[in-house]
């Protein structure tokens, strides 16, 4: 799975109804973060359910860099033993986080407030992506890029401060990964650490960091923003992590139940934090038959069953404040919005861009090479339903080293009437290895 193997193309083929029940792999933000926390802590850290893809265990591999002894005692069963805030060690090798953006920003974070000295790289993906949203705010707390590809790109080697100081930071984007890298930084400097941001994004950070043990206050700011700040230099106390099962994962399936005729899909202990369950309050909006059967709490995490049936949806408008929540649905929003009676149009997508692929861009070839009608205004994309059953399909989708166009273009051609070529899909092993197997199981026809 590097620019050098050769791409493994799929073909999903139209499909009789899928069924079953299944459990979609560990959350992969909650899985990067719990690997960090471990390492930063004074103790072992147990971790079950930690998802096994690419990025994580890139994660793994750079914390065992920075000093934590990390093993896998079973499947999805780690234990870290960490070193604790301030005892980092300096890594003889280069930081290599493939295809994550989450894994290097978080450790640019943890590494600006350390006096060590790290080389960051990733793959040809991760090398377009921007830093300097990450690598400006890590500034104001000390650390220095000593190399670094224009215009803040990877490979980079960053310097962490020896004297970390706290900031007060307003994130120039809505992005969980910036708001992170911060506050991690900030565990090492002196005194409160606080981020702002004006649109809340995913919360696990601070929640993780009040689950150590640090004395982290969570406010709301404006609207719909909040102001969190954290006391810096504490004592982490080693925990037991239950990572819950990833929505934005479990996301593939349940699109592909509401498409496929005759479908019942049973999806067990999805994560049902309200900053990451956007897609299924707008699949809700849209005629959805979603479910929940049993709502509880597992691991500090609201999780929820879900039953998914089969349906016909309609278009509706998706407002640009729901994006942080669902940041990286839209690309199989955009398929389930192809088989929909209507128009939907999806705003304020300006943070597409910057992901593995440019997604606006990737999605926008997927539907053009399924033949539905769409547009793109400013930031916004328009989708032309063509009603439950009726997208014609038979082209091919690029995946552009991105694992959620090849999931989507694999979902988009499971009901089309010729079905939909996936050019690669190597990459889907970065956040669900076991995707294609499972699809398979449910009677998808995937070959
Ligand atoms: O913090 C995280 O775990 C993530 C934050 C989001 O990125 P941004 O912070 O760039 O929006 C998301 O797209 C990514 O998959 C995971
Ligand atoms: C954007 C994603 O991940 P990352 O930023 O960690 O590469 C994603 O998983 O869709």
């Amino acid at each position: 799975m590097n620019a050098h193997s050769a791409p493994t193309p799929a073909t999903a083929g139209k499909s009789g109804p899928l069924r079953g029940q299944i459990r979609a792999p560990g959350d992969k933000s909650v899985s990067h973060r719990a690997l960090i926390f471990g390492l930063l802590s004074c103790g072992t850290t147990e971790i079950g359910g930690l998802l096994e893809g690419a990025d994580v265990l890139a994660t793994a591999r750079a914390c065992a860099a920075l000093g934590a002894k990390v093993d896998r005692l079973g499947e999805g069963h780690w234990r870290v033993q960490g070193v604790g805030v301030g005892a980092l060690l300096n890594p003889t090798e280069t930081l290599d986080f493939g295809n994550s953006g989450t894994g290097a920003r978080l450790m640019m974070g943890v590494v600006a407030g350390h006096p060590v000295t790290a080389r960051f790289d990733g793959d040809a993906s991760l090398r377009k992506r921007p830093m300097k949203r990450v690598l400006d705010p890590l500034a104001l707390v000390g650390a220095r890029v000593l190399e670094g590809a224009e215009g803040g790109r990877l490979p980079l080697v960053l310097e962490g401060a020896r004297e970390p100081l706290p900031v007060t930071f307003e994130t120039p984007v809505p992005s969980a990964q910036v708001k992170s890298a911060v506050l991690l930084a900030g565990l090492a400097a002196p005194g409160e650490t606080t981020v702002i941001e004006r649109e809340a994004t995913r919360d696990h950070t601070e929640a993780m960091l009040a689950y150590f043990g640090a004395d982290v206050r969570v406010v709301p700011e404006g609207a719909h923003g909040r102001r969190i700040t954290l006391v810096g230099r504490p004592e982490l106390t080693p925990a037991k992590v239950m990572v819950p099962s990833d929505p934005s994962s479990a996301a593939f399936p349940l699109v592909a139940a509401l498409l496929v005729k005759g479908s019942k899909l049973a999806i067990d202990g999805v994560m049902a934090n309200p900053l990451r369950n956007g897609l299924v309050v707008t699949l809700r909006e849209m005629g959805a038959r979603i479910e929940t059967l049993d709502e509880r709490r597992e691991g500090g995490e609201a999780v929820e069953d879900l039953v998914v049936q089969f349906s016909e949806l309609t278009g509706v408008d998706v407002p640009a404040e729901r994006a942080p929540s669902m940041i990286d649905e839209y690309p199989i929003l955009a398929v389930a919005a192809a088989y929909a009676r209507g128009v939907t149009r999806m705003r304020g997508l300006s943070e597409l861009k910057v992901k593995e692929s440019d997604r606006l861009a990737a999605v926008a070839d997927m539907l053009r090479a399924a033949g539905v009608t769409f547009a793109i205004e400013g930031d916004d994309l328009i989708v032309e339903g063509r009603g439950p059953g009726s997208v014609p399909g038979g082209g091919t989708v690029t995946t552009h080293m991105d694992h959620r166009i090849a999931m989507s273009g694999l979902v988009l051609g499971l009901a089309a009437e010729a079905g939909m070529t996936v050019d690669d899909v190597a990459f889907i092993a970065t956040s669900f290895p076991d995707f294609v197997p499972m699809m398979r199981r449910l009677g998808a026809e995937i070959a």
